[in-house]
């Protein structure tokens, strides 16, 4: 394990992706008052994740990672925070239920506020501003001032991240998930929906077998509350500096922003500072892995960020599109799972099949993210290795990003409740449906 690198040391690696801040001694700041800042999360609990993810790089557990693609510093409300973790908790029952497999649940939530970009600029009728990277950064008006880098933002995230973790904690804790909530989940969504109504039934089965259970005397804490971490890209090096400490209890770095990090597919040069600082803490990880990876690739990869092979520290999450996955992710399961690395192996299906509609709106069709899982899941089948998991981004709103999907969506329909400031999510309605599909995938698995 390398030695966590000083914030200097990073810089002059000379990282990809990061704010250009006109104000060195307000950033200087902002990292100062981050690193006086108390723990997100606790070390021990990055521990228990990196044990459940390693069940599932054996092939014994399903890990579900989604949210939005950016979270804002507007979206932290409680019915916000409450509608992604409530579609999050039903795809997990959906998955567990139908498919009898333990779901890892995982959030990409309370820290997910930093974007990498294609462009550093963005142009509207003729007026030329930098790109919105994620409310860490900037603001999304398209105005120069708020399109300014501006440090004091990274407080902010903190902020953020901490009101919502606070009220994540108090939902998976305090009732909310408990599995008696099934059918409460699923209120104001039923009647109009085919997998509102498909989970409706699962849901009465589940009450058929607690009560089952709770007859002969059985009422195990699993049925009162859930196990749920975040997750977020690791991009800003400030932001994840300050916020790596040594845990008390092993005298080891852990990155306390977030219990799992990764690094994005724009970042991941072997030699870049972003690989540099995640090898350096213990915190499961992963990295995303797009199609133009070589196994070499991956292996450089895994021998950088997990030279001891340590279970459940490494996974990959691969985002092909659906239209190479087939192709191209063969050779690399294959080469990887043939030199011994051990690794989890997740499926974005989503940031390999993005589009542009003529109106101008970020799309991505449901069919094409199914098709991808199923490609993932069909790969994994020939080659003999583990679906370990989907990573999507979604939110538990009805908004209109996706087309396709039970509702049927057309481009038309997106400028009804188009509300993401970056890539399109699955709704409600879509996600659900996502679940049910998986499941059965994952049966047949
Ligand atoms: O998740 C994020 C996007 O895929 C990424 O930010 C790139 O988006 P862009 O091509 O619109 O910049
Ligand atoms: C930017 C993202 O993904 P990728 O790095 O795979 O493009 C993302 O997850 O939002
Ligand atoms: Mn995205």
């Amino acid at each position: 394990m390398s030695p966590v690198p000083d914030l200097e040391a990073l810089r002059a690696l000379g990282p990809a992706q990061q704010p250009t801040y006109a104000d060195r001694d307000a950033v200087d700041a902002a990292v100062t008052r981050l690193r006086r800042m108390p723990p997100l999360v606790f070390a021990g609990e990055c521990d228990e994740l990196k044990e459940k993810i390693a069940a599932v790089s054996r092939g014994e557990a399903f890990l579900l990672q989604g949210g939005d693609c950016a979270e804002t510093f507007s979206g932290v409300t409680a019915d916000n925070v409450r509608n992604k973790l409530r579609v999050l908790l039903q795809m997990a029952v959906v998955l567990t239920y139908a498919a009898s497999v333990p779901v890892v649940k995982l959030g990409r939530i309370a820290g997910q506020y930093a974007k990498p970009r294609s462009s550093d600029t963005e142009t509207r009728d003729g007026l030329t501003l930098p790109a919105y990277r994620g409310d860490a950064v900037n603001g999304y008006d398209f105005t120069a001032e708020d399109r300014r880098h501006d440090p004091q933002r990274l407080v902010d995230v903190y902020h953020s991240s901490a009101a919502t973790l606070n009220l994540v904690r108090a939902f998976v804790t305090g009732g909310y998930a408990d599995l008696r909530q099934v059918h409460t989940w699923n209120t104001d969504f039923v009647r109009d929906s085919v997998s509102g109504q498909a989970y409706e039934k699962l849901a009465h089965e589940i009450d058929r077998a607690m009560q089952f259970m709770t007859a002969i005397g059985a009422d195990p804490d699993e049925f009162h509350r859930v196990d749920f971490h975040s997750s977020h890209e690791a991009l800003l090096l400030e932001y994840e500096h300050a916020l790596t400490r040594i845990d008390s209890r092993t005298e080891l770095p852990y990155d306390v922003s977030g219990h799992f990090l990764w690094i994005g597919e724009r970042t991941r040069q072997l030699e870049g500072a972003h690989v540099e600082l995640l090898s350096a803490i213990r915190n499961p990880i992963g990295v995303k892995l797009g199609p133009t990876t070589t196994a070499d690739d991956a292996l450089g990869l895994a021998a950088r960020l997990n030279p001891a092979n340590e279970p459940g520290r490494l996974t990959f999450i691969t985002r092909f599109g659906a239209g190479r996955i087939r192709d191209k992710l063969p050779q690399l399961v294959e080469k990887v799972t043939a030199s011994g690395v051990d690794v989890a192996w997740v499926c974005d299906p989503m940031h390999g099949n993005t589009f542009e509609t003529s109106t101008g709106y970020k799309t991505r069709a449901f069919d094409d993210v199914i098709e991808e899982v199923q490609g993932f899941f069909d790969v994994h089948r020939s080659v003999g290795t583990w679906p370990g998991g989907v990573h999507v981004e979604l939110t538990g709103d009805d908004v209109t990003e996706c087309v396709g999907g039970g509702e049927l969506l057309a481009e038309i329909d997106l400028s009804n409740r188009y509300e993401s400031v970056c890539d399109p999510r699955l709704n409600r309605v879509q996600s659900l449906e996502l679940a049910f599909l998986v499941a059965e995938m994952l049966r047949k698995a």
